[in-house]
């Protein structure tokens, strides 16, 4: 073989390579997609030439061969592309891969600790992180090109000598160094190609080890060699560069189902594609959010030109997006930078703006095209809308009216069939279908409704204007809810973990309008005001409500509890309750701002109003009772007794929905329950 040159690598440092291997620590996997890219992109230049008409011959099918010698501790990986010619050899690898290795060092002198997002294009020379020596076989496509192999073991010397082979492209040989045995593994390599080179278009096959063929017992010795087989690895299609309008919604799904086996259907997907000012392309997915989603952690994956590169970017999309799914390829995102110049840095904020564009274009289509499907999605959309609103002035001036508000109107459009209805079109040739479409749908499908708040205050605004009643707990506040149902106040709820945070927010955006919690206040709607004027007793000269404050403040003996007593207005007797307790907005907030400062859960404070109904049957029993007693005896007569008893109870119930017990306001409530039970079976017995 003739030695076409032995010499040394204008390199200036004495063997780099292991400084390199240290500031990678784990990265050393890399280095596969860096061979393999190289691979891809000689394919692809090969394809250049020919289409330029420079080449003579056929390009072939072309593939990537991945084989693994574990005898002679070598990974081949070879192409049939434009390959490479001897002063090739000498200028590309010689020259520029190395002087970026040089280059490498210089930037992470000192610096290693900093994470870097990928290490992206660290080219040719990261093969010596795992390898002892490198060998190169390459053919030009050149007419008449000599082959040529290079040997070099990671010092500055190399040798360059003649080649016999015969095929056009290139072979990069490594023979591993003794602690990167791991990657002689046919499992890990396959592994590593899935992760990083899964969509690159070109099919990367594994030389499977040759099987000894089977031999069943007396069958003569075959001369045979046993045959080696190849395996195509990689999938090749990255859908996401293909135009949406070639994509179906199955495409989109499976495509899903691809990176996420096992998973939940996503809610819906943005597409994003554009060139310029940057070149981005990429599927965001909304997922379903399970109530343990972290986040502050990404879930996208990073591309570059549809090579892996990391499964983090929380730097480049805007955090209220980060539970988002799916991938982002884009050349135009700086790999080699830490993390957090990563964040400073222009292109990248930019980038973070244009996605955040895209997806609040997409919920605004949705939201006008397909409303019902916006409005079963919103429980999931909602958190990311309201996280955005919270977070972006930008997307929050996009998406603030399409934020819904599950609501206690009945909103379902009416049940019986939509007629179809057809008018005559202008130019009168023809007859437009213009039967009403689902576009203003507003329930889910367990039937309950959606409003904005614009059109909660539209629909409201006669009886209540610029005041929207909410309710941020449906369990603890039904009592008050349907008190405010039952005379046709509209209620919204405001129940998502996040609205503790959105309500102050979008309280601050729209000052003229005052939210009131239902439990906070009762509005006038509520009350019957007639019927509390009247004297009752003319000894006294007091109404009716002031013998039962009293008989409330006796009972109770709480200066800090306010005690009203109202008529609240119902269809039935008992449609109303006997009390309630309630927290007016400014205390329950000063309450829960104080709770949060000291990191304390808010304990219910003693000071708060206990709203009694007088219009209630056994309120008014109560205050008969407690009259006759008056009546009958000097001192506390048992039935004056059961009266105190009794009114602790009816404000012990509301408070209990309040979840304002503690354990001590728990005991006195259950002795007291068997006490009352007690005397009611009693007198039941006798
Ligand atoms: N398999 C190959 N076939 C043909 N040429 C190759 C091959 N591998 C490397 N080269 C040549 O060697 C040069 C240097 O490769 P290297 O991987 O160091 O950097 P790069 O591919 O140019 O850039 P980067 O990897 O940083 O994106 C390439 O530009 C190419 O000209």
């Amino acid at each position: 073989m003739t030695v076409l040159e032995q010499g040394n690598i204008t390199i200036h440092t004495e063997n780099i390579f292991p400084i390199i291997k240290k500031s990678l620590y784990s990265d050393h996997e890399i280095f596969l997609r860096e061979l393999v890219s190289n691979g891809v992109d000689a394919i692809e230049k090969l394809k250049m030439v020919s289409y330029a008409g420079e080449m003579s011959g056929e390009i072939g099918e072309p593939e990537i061969i991945i084989s693994i010698d574990k005898e002679k501790k070598t990974l081949s990986i070879s192409d049939n592309g434009i390959g490479m010619t001897a002063d090739e050899v000498k200028k590309y690898i010689n020259q520029v891969a190395f002087s970026s290795a040089e280059e490498f060092i210089e930037k992470y002198k000192g610096g290693a600790d900093q994470p870097i997002i990928g290490h992206f294009g660290l080219g040719f020379y990261s093969s010596f992180i795992v390898a002892s020596q490198v060998e190169i076989d390459t053919l030009s496509y050149k007419d008449g090109a000599q082959a040529v192999h290079w040997t070099c073991d990671g010092s500055p010397s190399f040798q360059l000598e003649e080649s016999d082979r015969t095929t056009r492209g290139t072979t990069i040989t490594l023979t591993l160094q003794g602690d990167e045995e791991e990657y002689l593994e046919e499992a890990r390599i396959k592994q590593l190609v899935k992760t990083y080179c899964d969509f690159m278009p070109v099919p990367i096959k594994m030389m499977k080890a040759a099987e000894p063929a089977a031999k069943t017992e007396g069958e003569e010795e075959t001369t045979a060699e046993p045959k080696e087989t190849l395996e195509v690895v990689n999938q090749q299609k990255s859908i996401w560069r293909s135009s949406p309008r070639d994509l179906k919604d199955e495409d989109y799904l499976e495509f899903y189902r691809y990176l996420y086996p096992f998973q939940e259907e996503p809610l819906l997907w943005v597409h994003l594609k554009t060139d310029y000012p940057f070149d981005i392309n990429g599927i965001l997915y909304f997922p379903k959010l399970k109530p343990d989603v972290d986040v502050t952690k990404g879930n996208l994956k990073l591309f570059c030109n549809r090579v892996f590169v990391s499964e983090h970017c929380e730097e480049i999309i805007p955090q209220f997006l980060l539970p988002m799914r799916g991938i982002i390829d884009s050349p135009d995102i700086p790999l080699n930078v830490s993390r957090s110049a990563l964040q400073m840095d222009r292109t990248v904020r930019k980038i973070a703006d244009f996605i955040a564009k895209k997806v609040a274009d997409r919920l605004k289509a949705l939201y006008k095209e397909d409303r019902s499907h916006y409005v079963k999605c919103w429980k999931d959309l909602g958190t990311f809308v309201k996280f955005g609103y919270l977070n972006d002035e930008k997307f929050k001036k996009q998406i603030e009216d399409i934020i819904i508000y599950r609501t206690t109107a009945d909103l379902a459009p009416a049940t019986e069939e939509k007629p179809a209805v057809q008018v005559e079109t202008e130019a009168g040739d023809a007859w437009e279908d213009v039967t009403p479409t689902d576009e203003a749908a507003t329930t889910d499908e367990k039937g309950d409704s959606y409003t904005t708040l614009e059109e909660y205050l539209e629909r409201n605004k006669e009886r209540q204007e610029n005041r929207v009643f909410y309710c941020t707990e449906p369990a603890s506040q039904s009592t008050y809810v349907e008190l405010h149902k039952a005379q046709g106040l509209e209620v919204l709820y405001l129940d998502a973990f996040i609205d503790t945070h959105f309500i102050s927010y979008l309280e601050r955006d729209r000052s003229e309008v005052k939210f009131s919690r239902v439990d906070s206040e009762l509005d006038d709607t509520l009350l019957d005001k007639e019927k509390e004027a009247e004297i009752v007793d003319p000894k006294t000269n007091k109404t009716r409500s002031e013998q039962i404050k009293e008989l409330f403040e006796n009972a109770l003996g709480k200066p800090q509890v306010t005690i009203r007593t109202e008529s609240l207005k119902s269809e039935t007797p008992q449609g109303a309750p006997p009390a309630m307790v309630l927290l007016p907005e400014a205390m329950r907030r000063l309450r829960d701002m104080t709770a949060l400062l000291q990191q304390e859960t808010a304990l219910f404070p003693d000071e708060h109003i206990l709203v009694v109904n007088t219009a209630h049957p056994m309120i008014q029993n109560l205050a008969n009772l407690s009259q006759s007693s008056i009546l009958q005896t000097e001192g506390v007569s048992p039935s004056g007794e059961l009266a105190n008893l009794m009114c602790q109870h009816v404000y012990d119930f509301p408070l209990m929905a309040q979840k304002a017990f503690d354990a001590e306001s728990m005991k006195s409530f259950v002795d007291r329950s068997n006490q009352v039970l007690t005397r009611l079976t009693d007198s039941a017995a006798k």
